[in-house]
């Protein structure tokens, strides 16, 4: 993986996405609430959340599918609003289900996308070929669109949504239907664009996908609950983290859960993860007067800890007070 740019040192470098309180109504729901973003040019960001927090809202806002209630959005430079149509031959979207034709076969889909991009003769000729080299997709060009596994469909899309080579591009939970590997090797192929200057958007609930991006954004209810790069997220979070070891974790978690310093506790493997909010100077010695003499190690905090500090949810869910 390459250095993450710290997003909050880069007041310099351009903006790929900039926006001021960015808000989407549906009736009296508010999915994306007064969403603030700078998204540095050539970074790879990601919006962290659970289900209905607004992240496919935010993207369609930000390609100018959907407009926004209020806010202002300003992407590659310019103001979105007015300047749809146009941008849109700088960006590439891949959306949460496969959008490709099941029925056409790998080239028809790509040739397909290429005239939609104005693309011609020998022209979308070798970037097709190109793109069926680069995502592993050579002597499957006559093959149904529709009979592929998860990871090829995924590819086959990744592809058509760069077709055009954009400038930026926004891919929402492009890894939801593949297994591990492909998640790895998708993540190495994002990492290439963006080695080309290519800007990624990239939403997802996965915290180890959430992990690899150069910033985030945490979003839960339609507000932005924080924002940087994980590392920065990790060192300011207001919370410490000590695991516990010993008996009866499940008792020991429901009797912490009452204490007014635990964010929360959730068992992970035979030890039992406890966040306690950072007024607390000294959480080991704090909670060895609680739970008397057990192991009991302060350990380094992960982005779900971060999360569940954030949101006062636990990915999994019920583990955390309220
Ligand atoms: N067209 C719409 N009309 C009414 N409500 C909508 C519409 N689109 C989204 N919503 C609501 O807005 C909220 C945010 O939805 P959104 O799809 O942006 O969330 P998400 O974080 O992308 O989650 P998911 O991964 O489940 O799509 C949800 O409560 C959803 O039901």
């Amino acid at each position: 993986m390459t250095e993450a740019p710290a997003t909050e040192s880069l007041a310099a470098v351009p903006l790929a996405i900039e926006t001021r309180g960015m808000t989407r109504q549906f009736g009296a729901l508010k999915a994306v609430d007064g969403v603030d973003l700078a998204i540095p040019r050539g970074s790879i960001y990601g919006f962290l959340g659970p289900n209905g927090c607004g992240k496919s809202t935010s993207i369609r806002m930000l390609t100018g599918l959907l407009k926004p209630t209020s806010g202002d959005i300003r992407v590659l430079g310019e103001p979105l609003k007015g300047a749809e149509e146009k941008l849109r031959r700088r960006i590439g979207y891949m959306t949460q289900k496969f959008s490709l034709y099941e029925n056409l076969t790998v080239l028809e889909n790509l040739s397909f996308v290429a005239r939609i991009y104005g693309l011609q003769g020998r022209q979308a000729k070798d970037r097709i070929a190109q793109l069926l080299s680069l995502y592993s997709l050579a002597g499957r060009e006559g093959q149904m669109a529709g009979s592929m596994s998860g990871g090829q469909k995924q590819r086959l899309a990744l592809a058509a949504a760069t077709i055009h080579e954009p400038e930026l591009l926004f891919l929402d939970e492009p890894t939801s239907a593949v297994d591990p590997e492909n998640r790895r090797e998708f993540w190495e192929r994002l990492f290439d664009l963006c080695a080309m200057g290519c800007t990624i958007l990239v939403s997802t609930h996965y915290m180890d996908e959430a992990e690899r991006c150069h910033g985030l954004a945490i979003l839960e209810r339609g507000i932005k609950r924080a924002d940087g790069s994980p590392k920065a997220l990790m060192q300011a979070m207001g919370a410490r983290v000590v695991e516990i070891g010993g008996q009866d974790l499940r008792t020991l978690k429901q009797q912490l859960l009452t204490e007014a310093p635990v964010l929360s506790a959730a068992q992970i493997g035979s030890r039992l993860r406890v966040l306690i909010r950072s007024q607390i100077d000294d959480p080991v010695a704090w909670l060895g007067q609680r739970v008397g003499a057990r192991e009991m190690d302060e350990v380094r905090p992960s982005l779900e800890d971060v999360f569940v500090t954030c949101t006062g949810q636990r990915a999994g869910g019920g583990d955390h007070v309220a």
